[in-house]
């Protein structure tokens, strides 16, 4: 039976912005659909636009509703169709409006992971199994995840899930033809610590004096240097010019208005060291440029046990337009990345704890030390003065992130911050 759109809208309009994935928290938006794109009996992946952003809104109508009902269509159940393993399988195979590249094991039953995430990924019980990741916020273009995780499976690096399937699809809105990724599937990691947890708990032992593991973080620094080099090897690197380099300098004084701007106030009494920040920038210069993973932190990595460590997530960050995040960048980003993220597991260690962020200081230390030596022994770490400007970067942004998602957290990167610029 064809799905009604304006019922399905409705349905939509009442229980998406209560996602944890919705972009927009005002709330108020009026959504609209762009196209409803069947996909089976009963199945369908709606696109729809809620202010500036595209959503993905894959539905399914049922009998029952399941463990993720989103209302009632026609006096049945309109179901997110992420959670059903019918459904969900439906839309990673080819129809009239979605391609897949590559094809995806049959999984008799399919498992919603929890958490914080910004899209919605399901666990498929296949042999092998697999993960699929769908995307919630869509944009025309090439998905950065399916181009770097997919070059780097085909460069066989085994750092990263290898890419499984992933499925684009192409619809008209107004006239104009659109084209955005919809999903991506990877190989699962089985039995996989997640990084965040090992390092933060790791950090809480150090503070109690408590006996602790070795993490092995040099095989994390090593880990994220063979991926850098098998992204120049795949997707190619180049030397930038003069023009070039103050053409990335520039974006970086830009963050730093952003940030102010966006900060609600929790940026004012760093004004004065801010300004000082933003002058010093005149002196920093960029060497190469290539693809890099963008936004890493902890809680993109896993370790397997007699694998190592593993990379996920090549999406860059979710509050970056997608054009900019398809951009080459320095490798330099990505080592200060896991260095804050580094401070965070400190930071918020000492939040536990109840001791100030300077008793994890010997911590940090020797945890950021255990990590570059990893990658120095794979390649150069990179420019320090870089370095440095792009761990105040990624520290504005944390605040504008932490104001906006987790605001008993904007004291972490916020102390960071001080420390940085003093
Ligand atoms: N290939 C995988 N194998 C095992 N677990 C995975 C895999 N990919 C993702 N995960 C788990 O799913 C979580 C969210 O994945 P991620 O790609 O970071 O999604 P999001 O962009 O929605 O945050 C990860 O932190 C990890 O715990
Ligand atoms: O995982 P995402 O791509 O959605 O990244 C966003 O959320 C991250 C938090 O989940 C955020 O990371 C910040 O918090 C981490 C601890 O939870 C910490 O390890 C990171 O260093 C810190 O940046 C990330 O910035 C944001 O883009």
């Amino acid at each position: 039976m064809p799905l009604d759109p304006d019922a399905v809208l409705a349905a939509i309009a009442e229980w998406a912005p209560g996602r944890r994935w919705y972009p927009l928290k005002g709330g108020d938006e009026t959504l609209t659909l762009e196209a409803l794109l069947p996909v089976g009996d009963d199945t369908a992946v709606a696109i729809v636009r809620a202010g500036a952003a595209t959503l993905q809104v894959p539905v399914a109508v049922r009998d029952e509703p399941g463990d993720a009902p989103i209302g009632v269509v026609d006096g049945r159940w309109l179901v997110d169709a992420t959670h059903d393993a019918e459904a969900l399988q439906a839309m990673l195979r080819p129809s009239a409006s979605i391609a897949v590249d590559g094809s995806v094991p049959h999984a008799p039953t399919v498992r919603v992971i929890a958490g914080e995430q910004s899209n919605t990924s399901a666990i498929g019980a296949a042999e092998p199994a697999w993960i699929a990741k769908v995307f919630r916020v869509i944009d025309d273009g090439e998905h950065p995840d399916v181009v770097v995780t997919g070059a780097l499976t085909r460069a066989r690096c085994d750092r990263v899930p290898a890419l499984v399937a992933a499925s684009r699809a192409t619809w008209t809105a107004d006239g104009v033809e659109r084209s955005a990724g919809l999903a991506a599937v990877s190989e699962f990691v089985a039995d996989a610590d997640d990084a965040w947890t090992l390092v933060r708990d790791d950090a809480v032992r150090a503070l109690r004096g408590q006996p602790r593991d070795d993490l092995a973080l040099d095989d994390l620094g090593r880990a994220v240097a063979q991926v850098h080099v098998a992204l120049a090897e795949t997707l190619g690197a180049r030397g930038t010019d003069q023009q070039a380099s103050d053409a990335f300098v520039a974006t970086l004084r830009d963050r730093a208005t952003w940030a102010r701007a966006q900060s609600r106030g929790a940026l004012a009494h760093l004004d004065a060291a801010i300004d000082a920040h933003v002058r010093t920038l005149d002196a920093v210069r960029v060497g190469l440029v290539q693809r890099i993973h963008g936004d890493l932190h902890l809680g993109q990595v896993l370790r397997q046990p007699g694998r190592g460590y593993l990379l996920l997530d090549f999406e860059g960050e979710p509050l970056r337009p997608l054009a900019e995040r398809l951009l080459p960048e320095p490798t330099e980003r990505d080592v200060a990345g896991m260095l804050r993220s580094f401070d965070y597991a400190a930071g918020s260690a000492a939040l536990e704890v109840g001791v100030d962020v300077a008793e994890a200081a010997d911590w940090y230390a020797a945890t950021e030390a255990a990590f570059l030596a990893g990658y120095r022994s794979v390649r150069g770490e990179g420019d320090a003065a870089l370095i440095r400007a792009l761990l105040v970067d990624k520290a504005l942004y944390e605040v504008v992130y932490e104001v906006r998602s987790r605001p008993d957290w904007v004291p972490i990167p916020r102390s960071s911050l001080e420390r940085l610029l003093a």
